[in-house]
């Protein structure tokens, strides 16, 4: 089989500066708009809180590709970039929310995993990333959209902690390699402990929170029919923490970024009044061998990888694979 060519940190950083140039004369970036569905739009969301987080002058905001195409922000001009994600490379509402965008001036960048995917003849830029389920930890979609933030900082504002941002992308492959290793024997477990769980919600905060939302919408609703939802480790004690209980599982996100704090609170009250809880910590997972700036990013993404690895770990239990499906494809919708 063929291997894809998929494109590096230095491509991405090629593009950033082609179209940071493009936008200079018009005034620069002025807004990113990420727009996905599903697993393709829960991975945006590292982009989008790094521009929300470290930029003063670039607004950024992921959309559910439909919404974006019938709800269009007055915002999208000239001064705009889009981000069109689908890892197939077709899914309707996303091409038809990049073809919104480019009509709207936007200099649009696609991604998938295959170089000809039908999406890519509709923007500016195509990027090919890797599919980390399947082992390809070199270009994973959500590093490549980080390192777009971090290239489109530099250029625009200087960014102080670029050298180690490039540093950590670096890293990220052989870090992600020890994560599988790492969790292997807990991921079984965790399927075995669960396989008859009807619910199980995943909580965090800050950049983990795609890692939470993805493991909820996608691993768990989607590929294994288990009822679920991704809290908010600051929302818990707003509501949700009154389904507390010892018979309720938790998978509990414990980041490596300032809202950390947030992560340690809703776990010493989950690990008081609960009693299935299982703890990813980006900590243990190694995140901090990389420069304390940008371990919140990076945790975040070493947090998704273990958290794929609980859910396979859950369908190799249930008997359940995980690209098992009753409507998707296969009804109208
Ligand atoms: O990334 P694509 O190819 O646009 O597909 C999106 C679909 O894939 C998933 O992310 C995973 O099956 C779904 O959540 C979503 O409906």
């Amino acid at each position: 089989m063929a291997t894809v060519k998929t494109t590096t940190g230095e491509e991405v950083a090629k593009i950033a500066e082609e179209i940071y140039q493009k936008l200079k004369g018009k005034g620069g970036i002025k807004r990113v708009y990420c727009l996905a569905c599903g697993g393709s739009k829960a991975s945006c969301y590292l982009l989008e809180n790094f521009l929300q987080t470290e930029s003063k002058t670039i607004f950024a905001q992921s959309y559910s590709a439909n919404e974006f195409v019938y709800d269009t922000p007055k915002g999208l001009d000239g001064q705009s970039v889009a981000f069109a994600m689908s890892m197939g490379g077709s899914t309707k509402e996303t091409m038809d929310a990049a073809r919104v965008a480019k009509e709207h001036g936007a200099t649009v960048v696609t991604l998938s995993i295959t170089p000809d995917a039908a999406i890519a003849k509709i923007g500016d830029h195509h990027v090919v990333y890797s599919d980390e389920s399947t082992l390809g930890f070199e270009a994973i979609n959500q590093a490549l959209l980080l390192r777009f933030g971090f290239e489109f900082l530099r250029l625009q504002e200087g960014y102080e902690f670029y050298d180690q941002a490039v540093d950590g992308y670096k890293k990220l492959p052989g870090l992600c390699e020890r994560v599988v290793k790492l969790v292997a024997a807990r991921a079984k477990r965790f399927g075995v402990e669960h396989k008859d769980e009807p619910v199980i919600y995943t909580m965090t905060s800050g950049p983990a929170s795609y890692a939470a939302y993805m493991e909820c919408i996608c691993m768990f609703m989607e590929m294994e029919w288990v009822h679920s939802s991704s809290i908010h480790s600051g929302e818990f004690f707003h509501g949700p923490f009154e389904v507390t209980d010892q018979d309720t599982p938790f998978v509990m996100m414990l980041g490596d970024g300032p809202t950390r704090p947030l992560d340690e609170r809703a776990l010493k009250f989950l690990q008081r009044y609960g009693k299935k809880i299982t703890v990813i910590d980006a900590k243990e997972l190694g995140v901090n061998t990389m420069d304390g700036h940008v371990t919140g990013y990076y945790g975040a993404i070493l947090i998704w990888i273990a958290a794929l690895e609980y859910a396979k770990g859950l369908a190799e239990a249930k008997e359940h694979p995980l690209f098992m499906r009753r409507y998707m494809g296969k009804v109208e919708y």
